[in-house]
């Protein structure tokens, strides 16, 4: 992409570095919680992980989970299956793996039994629970321990209500945007690899032959494999797609000790060579394609629920790229609708950069013919310049179980999105451009009513692609408009110049409307 003259931007080299040592093992994240003078010494606690050893709150009622193939009827007991202590990423016949949880032993619960449960967590400095991933233990990893997970808290992030933009861009009353980016690394991510990394945990204290943790990233990805990694004391290897990744999330697993390797291909190629080395070394895939990721995933739909007082949604918006994330979704609210704790489900919206949209032509096609991945061309939007997307049968799934649309955004309609809804108060990725982008669309189209509620999913924090956001205020990228630039003005420095261009300034702005 164009670099920018009007800023400037410290020098750091993306040749490829000396290989770096693995972390030492390093203490997880503890939160440490002092003892008021007037505590008897019973209830002196060191840390909250201890404290929750004492007072058994990890308890979890004997629920469990299994590995299945993607799509196989529930409770199936017959067919084929595998302990989630299991390393297994595919099914024999090749297919997709799913997280079967045994829903029979859940279901002995009520729907306000699990809202309770699940709101009385919120807001308690207790371990694990603090984390809005795991205060859904039963329905995420039931059997782990709880002094086996690895956790930063993730979750919790800002459901906002988008007034401004809402009202004045698209006349809704009722749009949210669900800000999975201000996390941890930066984005949803953390979501499910708090998970994948706390089962690794578990399997390296079980003595299982796995010596690091990999995956083919994009860049959020890798930043948060190195973060949970690095936390726990886990190798973790990193494949990237040379030049194609922002400096700030290149530097994230540079940071954080992981051994990154910088690959001259593009990020499905990145994931072929991942594959083949898990199959050949005891190297633990993170990637989607895993599908315990998805588990910690699916809490963002039961937290956005949860927010709205379980109230649902008509519509929730999910840029595309490996396609996990929408089936993930997909999976939270159904799982809600299945336990009663609400009666029905949002439907869906992927939303993909039309540079790299294979999941919106096979929609176009009418789901009819066969999937033809495609070669995926560069887009500011540079996490989902996926072609090849391992979970396109999950996503098609979860699009048609949701009554769900995909629509795709041009490289122009994308960055005036992401640049007008910066204009009113927000800093979104380019990825969450692409949402808006297809919202304006279905709404222009009348698909999206001015009244219904609708949740646009904001997947990473704008501030790891501000190199995209220079180069449109400094209206440097060829065949784009640029129309909502804002870029800044030179002024000599004296007050004679400053006032003259504040009084030009002033008599161009609006006077506010009450
Ligand atoms: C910022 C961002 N948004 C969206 C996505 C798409 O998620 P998924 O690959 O699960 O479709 C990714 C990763 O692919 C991402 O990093
Ligand atoms: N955007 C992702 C691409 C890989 O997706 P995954 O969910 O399969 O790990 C990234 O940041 O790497």
């Amino acid at each position: 992409m164009a670099s920018s003259s009007l800023f400037q931007s410290p020098s750091f080299s993306l040749k490829p570095q000396k290989p770096i040592s693995p972390p030492s093992t390093r203490p997880h994240f503890t939160t440490t919680i002092k003892c008021s003078s007037s505590s008897s010494a019973a209830k002196c606690r060191d840390n909250i992980r201890d404290d929750a050893h004492r007072h058994n709150t990890t308890h979890t009622h004997h629920f469990s989970a299994k590995y299945v193939p993607f799509n196989s009827p529930a409770d199936d007991t017959s067919s084929e299956s595998y302990s989630l202590d299991e390393v297994v990423y595919r099914s024999q016949s090749g297919g997709l793996l799913d997280v079967q949880h045994g829903m029979a032993a859940l279901k002995n619960y009520d729907g306000k039994y699990w809202r309770d449960l699940f709101d009385s967590r919120v807001g308690k400095p207790t371990w694990p629970y603090s984390s809005r991933v795991w205060s859904k233990k039963e329905w995420v990893l039931p059997e782990i321990d709880s002094d086996d997970i690895v956790s930063a808290f993730e979750g919790n992030s800002n459901l906002f209500w988008a007034e401004r933009y809402g009202k004045t861009v698209l006349g809704m009353n009722e749009l949210w945007v669900k800000h999975c980016g201000i996390s941890h690394t930066g984005s949803f991510k953390d979501l499910g690899m708090t998970v994948l990394i706390s089962q690794v945990n578990r399997l390296r204290k079980m003595n299982r032959p796995v010596v690091g943790v990999g995956c083919a990233s994009t860049g959020d990805t890798s930043a948060a494999l190195s973060a949970y990694c690095a936390s726990a004391g886990i190798p973790s290897i990193v494949f990237l797609p040379a030049n194609k990744i922002s400096m700030a999330q290149l530097v994230q697993p540079i940071a954080n000790g992981a051994f990154v390797l910088s690959i001259d291909t593009d990020f499905d190629g990145c994931m072929n060579l991942i594959r083949e080395v898990t199959a050949e070394l005891p190297i633990y895939l993170a990637n989607s394609l895993n599908s315990l990721r998805l588990e910690g995933q699916k809490t963002a739909a039961i937290e956005i629920l949860q927010q709205f007082d379980w109230q649902v949604p008509d519509w929730v918006i999910v840029p595309g790229g490996n396609l996990g994330n929408i089936y993930a979704f997909y999976k939270g609210f159904h799982m809600c609708k299945e336990l009663g704790l609400v009666d029905k489900i949002p439907r869906l919206v992927c939303a993909q950069a039309a540079n790299a949209n294979p999941l919106y032509l096979h929609y176009k096609s009418g789901w009819d013919e066969e999937f033809k991945p495609v070669k995926a061309n560069t887009t500011f939007a540079s996490a989902i310049q996926i072609g090849d997307p391992v979970s396109i049968d999950r996503a098609v799934y979860a699009l048609k179980k949701s009554d769900g649309i995909v629509e795709e955004a041009t490289e122009e309609e994308l960055m005036d999105a992401m640049a007008q809804a910066d204009s009113t108060g927000m800093f979104i990725c380019p990825h969450t451009g692409v949402a808006l982008a297809a919202l304006i669309k279905l709404r222009n189209k009348g698909v999206i009513g001015p009244t219904e509620r609708t949740v646009v999913v904001s997947t990473a924090h704008g501030l790891k692609f501000t190199q995209a956001k220079i180069d449109y205020h400094s209206k440097e990228i060829p065949d784009l408009a640029c129309r909502f630039a804002n870029p800044p003005v030179q002024v000599r420095a004296d007050f004679g110049s400053v006032m003259d261009v504040l009084k030009k300034y002033l008599s161009k702005s609006e006077a506010p409307k009450h």
